[in-house]
């Protein structure tokens, strides 16, 4: 049976449709989430709205593996902690788009036609028709940053006021755009002839700040900006700055955090709402459905269509990602644990060399248990170049046509150890290890591996040693280098060579290098 945490107020059919499948649900908005973790450890599934997901929440949770952000906006979540945890996190991308996409024009009306202060001053008694003269939205250009989901709703729903449509958003094509009525425009240009400028993108390390005083310093005398996408997205004090001089109107439904208490933005702001953009009966309902539904899919069909943080491109088969693990592994244990890596060197042929970047990670791994396969690349990097060890990318050369292969060679001071691997029947395979090319051995399993001298007798004084040991060969390569002056005996084992067999072994076949390595 599978359980589920729902830490937050979620339309009551995703426990529905979870208990239906036998799934064991627990619902409750009212304990803080933190709490709610450490009463149940063994939560596999966790839904949430905006609560934050933090590496304390996801360490908390042990058998964790999905989180599913009933929603769009995934940026509450640390989707690099959870990938490192191996939790896959989703989002419902479009089911509540519609609330968002009409909470717009609410705010855009709300805002021209000062509906909050004239309701406000009638109730006091005051008939004030100068002060609350209006605009109309009839016939003014929308300017629509992201034109996703919500953002194509907008422009659907923008037809009933005649607007002329700007839109911008770097994946979108020219024809998409005009489909939705809109012409794609740059970002200056939307900023500078937009009357309101609607905001639907992701908060991420790319759009956080991009609103600021440059681009504010472009728009029209008594322009309209609205956010209900990520309060991060816009600075608040470059709206500060201008907003007399621009007489902008600045609607917002997002903040740093969504909780009571006073809002800084309140002097800017012409219309404040509590992040209802998604909050009505119907987003809420199709949000929580859409996350149950997902949840089942993804348990019981594998179904991870919606994860945000697969870590690696779509294309990308992840298996050359082992595949870059364990040639790494095999060039550690040949230069020897104990010995430190000075420059690793690789480089990637056929389809590989457009993710060259995606296997950074696992070589990291392989090098040191400290750092873990999925981080980023970045991280990647940063750890080698913190660790002092040379990284070079060599360009790949194709006319030697070795297919959707890598090399992988590490050096160390006097030693070099260069491997180079390929998936051939969807098994993993080290086609060379140094000079010995067609070793074609299976990466997996216990691997005892001894280079020697080629001269006859060697390769039967390690099977015996071998059964001895009564430990079993399960398969057996033992190809020589292009010189024929050395032969690699690479033995698949029933269970791992002990350190003093495989010291005694070198010994007695003068071995160049033994070492054994755990490819399981
Ligand atoms: N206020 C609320 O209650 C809600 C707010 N949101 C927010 O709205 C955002 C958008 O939601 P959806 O439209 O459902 O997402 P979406 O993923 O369908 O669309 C986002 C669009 O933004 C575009 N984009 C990404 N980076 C961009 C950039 N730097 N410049 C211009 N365009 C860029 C993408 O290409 C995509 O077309 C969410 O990420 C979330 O933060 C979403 C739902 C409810
Ligand atoms: O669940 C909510 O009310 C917030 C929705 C939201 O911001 C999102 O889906 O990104």
């Amino acid at each position: 049976m599978k359980h589920v945490l729902i830490p937050t107020k979620l339309d009551k059919v995703a426990k529905d449709i979870l208990t239906a499948k036998g799934y064991a649900v627990v619902q409750d908005a009212e304990t803080d989430m933190a709490t709610l973790a450490q009463q149940h450890p063994e939560t596999e599934a966790l839904i949430v709205r905006s609560e934050k997901v933090t590496p304390a929440i996801i360490d908390a949770l042990p058998n964790l593996r999905t989180v599913v952000r009933a929603g769009a906006g995934y940026n509450t979540i640390d989707i690099k902690y959870a990938r490192r945890k191996n939790v896959d996190v989703m989002n419902t991308p479009g089911a509540n788009a519609n609330g968002v996409a009409e909470e717009v024009f609410a705010m855009a009306l709300a805002a021209y036609r000062h509906v909050v202060p004239a309701d406000v001053d009638t109730r006091k008694g005051g008939w004030e028709k100068k002060k609350f003269m209006g605009r109309e939205l009839t016939g003014k250009t929308l300017g629509i940053v992201g034109l996703g989901n919500i953002g194509q709703l907008v422009a659907k729903h923008s037809y009933g006021f005649d607007m002329k449509l700007l839109a911008y958003d770097p994946v979108v094509s020219e024809s998409k755009a005009q489909e939705y009525g809109a012409k794609l425009v740059g970002l200056e240009q939307l900023f500078s002839e937009a009357d309101i400028i609607t905001l639907h993108i992701p908060e991420n390390d790319e759009t956080r700040g991009m609103v600021n005083k440059r681009l504010l310093s472009l728009v029209k005398k008594g322009a309209m900006l609205i956010n209900c996408a990520r309060a991060g997205i816009v600075n608040e004090d470059d709206i500060r700055a201008i907003k007399a001089e621009k007489e902008l109107l600045f609607c917002t439904d997002v903040f740093p955090a969504d909780e009571a208490g006073p809002k800084p933005v309140a002097d800017i702001a012409d219309v404040m709402l509590p992040h209802l953009g998604a909050n009505t009966k119907e987003a809420n309902f199709t949000a929580a459905k859409r996350a149950a539904e997902q949840i089942v899919a993804y348990f019981e069909s594998g179904v991870n269509t919606y994860v945000v943080n697969k870590g690696i491109p779509d294309d990308l088969n992840e298996n050359y990602q082992q595949l870059a693990y364990r040639l790494a592994l095999i060039a550690r244990s040949y230069i020897g644990r104990g010995t430190p890596v000075r420059q690793i060197r690789c480089s990637f042929y056929g389809e590989l060399s457009k993710f060259s970047k995606w296997f950074y990670s696992p070589i990291c791994a392989a090098l040191s248990e400290h750092f873990e396969f999925q981080q980023d690349p970045e991280e990647a990097l940063r750890y080698l170049q913190e660790k002092g060890i040379g990284f070079e990318l060599r360009n790949a050369d194709e006319s030697k046509r070795y297919g959707n292969s890598m090399t992988i060679d590490l050096e160390s001071g006097a030693k070099v150890v260069s491997l180079r691997g390929t998936i051939t029947e969807n098994n993993l395979m080290v086609s060379r290890l140094n000079d010995f090319d067609h070793v074609y051995f299976v990466p997996r399993g216990n691997a005892f591996i001894v280079e020697y001298c080629d001269r006859p007798g060697v390769l039967s004084m390690i099977t015996r040693a071998c059964g001895d040991a009564d430990i079993n060969i399960e398969d057996i390569h033992a190809p020589r280098d292009s010189e024929a002056k050395h032969a690699i005996a690479i033995l698949k084992t029933s269970k791992p060579v002990p350190p003093e067999m495989v010291e005694a072994v070198g010994k007695e076949v003068n071995a160049k290098v033994a070492f054994t390595v755990n490819l399981s």
